[in-house]
Formats: C-alpha cells, structure tokens, sequence
C-alpha cells in the first residue's frame, strides 16, 4: 500500500530531523538555557579552534585536550559523521572553552568562520601493508574540500594540517590557498610533531634519559626515508651515539608509524600519541599567537632550506604563524645521505599533491 500525503511528510520531516540533528551551539548547558553563547561572544580571552574529523580516532582524544588547554575559549568539532555525540560528550567538561558541533558538509562555513587556528585530522588511516601515499586517492579530496571552505570563511586562520600523506597534503592546500587568492605561507604547517615526539621517546631509551629532557630535531617530510632525524644535533642533552645506535633510531623513528599499524592490526594508525603531539603542537601555535617569544617546533611549510618549495625544519611561531624558518645546521655525512633520499621521495609527492589541484 502507498502511503498517503501526510504519511510522506511525517517520514520525510523524521528523515531531515536526523540529518540535522540540533546544532550543540544551541544547546549548551542542555537546556536551552545557557548563556555560554554570552560568554563566548563577549570576547573572553582565548582562541577560535576548530578540528575537522573531529569524531575520529584522532579527533576524539584530541578534542578532549583541546577542551582541556587554557588558551581556547571556542572549541568547534566538525565531522560528516557523530559530530553530535563527541560534542555532548566533551562540552560536559567543566574547563573554559565553549563547545560546538557541526555535522556534514552543510555546516562547515559555520564551523569555520571566525577561527583562528583550524586543525585538520580529517580522512582515512593506514592498514598493514599500506603507505601513507596510498591514503592519497581517498584524502586529498577530502582535504581539498575543507581548505576550500577555510579559504572562503577563515582564510587568516592558522591551518595544522594532519591528514596523510602530509608530503602531498600540504601542497594541496596551498594550491587551493592559491586558486583562492589566499595563500599565505606563514599560515600552513604541516603536523610533523609526531615524529619529534617518537625522536624524543626512542632517544631517551637508548639513552636512560627522561624524554622530557631530550630533544631532537626531525626534518624532511613525513613518510618513511623523509622523515630525518638529526641525532648529530640532538642538544638537549649533548650526546653522542655509537654506529649502531645510530641505525637503530632512525630506523625506528622513520618507521614509528608503520609500527603502530602492524600492532594495531587493522584497527587504524596512531591515534593517542598523534593527539598528543597535534595538542602540543596546536598549543605552541597558540603561544605564538599571543606574542610568547622564542616558541620553536618541527613542521612541514613552505621552505626555501632546500631546493624544494616544502621541506620540515625547525620554525619559530608568532603572532602571523611561521615567522622565521630556521638552516637545517651542521650535518654529519650520514645524515647529507639520508638528505638526498629524503628530498628525492618529497619531490614526487609535493608535485604529486600539486597536480592534483592543478588538473
Ligand atoms: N601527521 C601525522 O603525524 C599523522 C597523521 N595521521 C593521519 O590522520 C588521519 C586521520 O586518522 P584517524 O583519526 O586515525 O582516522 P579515523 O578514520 O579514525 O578518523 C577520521 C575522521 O575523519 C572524518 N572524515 C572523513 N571525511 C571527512 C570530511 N570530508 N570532513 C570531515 N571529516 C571527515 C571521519 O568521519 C572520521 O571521523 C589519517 O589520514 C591518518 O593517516 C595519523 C597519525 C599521524
Ligand atoms: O603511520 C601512519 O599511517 C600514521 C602516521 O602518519 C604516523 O603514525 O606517523
């Protein structure tokens, strides 16, 4: 039997109420009755955030740092899927950030427009057997589509870019930046924290160190053979290392990803570690921002260290994002070999994510 008129309105109304679940900038405080609204218009110090695909494994725990850290006062949480859920969820911490949630494409422009730092995990992970420039087919797209919509409603925020392959990502972004005619290159980063992090955690094994005390600058890119530590400069402490502990970290530290798929099985790629580093990352940005001196970290930008029109190095944040890209420094001959391995693999994938806008 056909259902009658009212019957299809009814389906139809229950259908779209579904698809556009109450928007949770209307809802804080559950009630209705919440005047967090007041509170995050009133200009209360702090920054705009916005994470898009932040329902992932990657979204979720970093979302709860994000709530969790000083220096954000808005905390917008895009995905195209359960966006809802992970927003009631964490705007029921009682730290000082406003909560939003945005679901699907419909309600990016209003997840994006007044940002100030938008940060991207967005996409699909690794499997076992898979490189991260298999991911490109799926993420690129994905990617292109969320820069377009910062372009048009956030174009001066700051943009962490996590989504593999970050080698291609970037480009990609600062192509459509360029469509757009707002490419600024202060303002992209490529999140290549990770593998400061992993640097940091394998050294001070090696070594019997705290890893808080050990700091090792990672440059390249970020996939395989590009990621490059420089053990040679590893500062904090000064320290040497013999041949063979020397092939064993960079080993580990160029393949710390592919380790985590294999143990993960099939379950996805690093999430808690990378939401970490995005939080510790974001949040120097942040300090940037504010005018903090002397912020310095590792990210993926435009460059002119090497030949390339990317590379990652060390980056001193401010109040316009990257303001002072800093020399590789001294490298020993191990390192100039894994220099031209890197840039050699990073030269196909930066053209690869160019043409793909270019086409
Ligand atoms: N830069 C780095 O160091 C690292 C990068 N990654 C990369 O981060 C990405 C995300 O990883 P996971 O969180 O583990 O994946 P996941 O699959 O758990 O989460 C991805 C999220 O993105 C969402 N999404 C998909 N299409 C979207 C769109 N068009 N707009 C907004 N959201 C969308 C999905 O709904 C999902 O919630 C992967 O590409 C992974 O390779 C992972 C670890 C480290
Ligand atoms: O390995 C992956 O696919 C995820 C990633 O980028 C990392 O963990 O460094």
């Amino acid at each position: 039997m056909q259902p009658n008129n009212s019957q299809v309105n009814r389906r139809i109304a229950t259908i779209s109420a579904h698809l556009n679940p109450p928007n949770y900038s209307q809802m804080e405080g559950g009630s209705g009755l919440g005047r967090a609204n007041c509170r995050a218009k009133g200009g209360s110090a702090g920054f705009k955030v916005a994470i898009l695909g932040a329902a992932g494994g990657i979204g979720q725990p970093l979302a709860m740092l994000m709530k969790m850290n000083p220096l954000v006062s808005v905390l917008h949480l895009y995905d195209v899927v359960n966006a809802p859920g992970v927003t009631a969820d964490i705007s029921h911490m009682d730290t000082g950030a406003v909560v939003r949630g945005f679901l699907g494409q419909q309600q990016l422009e209003e997840a994006l427009t007044g940002m100030d730092l938008v940060i991207i995990p967005a996409g699909v992970p690794r499997k076992p057997g898979m490189t991260r420039d298999d991911l490109f087919n799926i993420n690129a797209g994905i990617v292109k589509t969320l820069c377009e919509g910062i372009a048009k409603c956030c174009p001066k925020a700051i943009v962490n870019l996590i989504s593999n392959p970050v080698n291609s990502t970037v480009p990609i972004a600062a192509e459509v930046f360029k469509k757009a005619g707002t490419f600024d290159p202060k303002r992209l980063l490529g999140v290549t924290m990770l593998d400061v992090v992993r640097a940091n955690t394998f050294v001070a094994e090696v070594l019997g160190l705290d890893p808080r005390e050990v700091d090792v600058p990672v440059v390249g890119g970020h996939a395989g053979v590009t990621i490059l530590p420089l053990l040679s400069q590893q500062v904090k402490p000064p320290c040497s290392f013999t041949q063979k502990e020397i092939d064993y970290l960079t080993d580990r530290i160029q393949n710390g990803g592919t380790e985590v798929v294999e143990a993960k099985a099939g379950a996805g790629s690093a999430t808690l570690s990378m939401a970490y580093a995005a939080v510790k990352f974001a949040d120097a940005c942040l300090r940037g921002l504010r005018g903090d001196a002397g912020v310095v970290e590792c990210a993926f930008v435009a460059s002119h260290v090497t030949e390339l029109p990317f590379f990652a190095s060390k980056v001193r944040l401010g109040r316009f994002g990257v303001e002072e890209v800093y020399p590789l420094g001294p490298l020993n001959e191990y390192e100039r070999i894994g220099l031209e391995k890197a840039k050699k693999e990073l030269a196909g994938s930066i053209q690869k994510g160019v043409s793909f806008v270019k086409k």
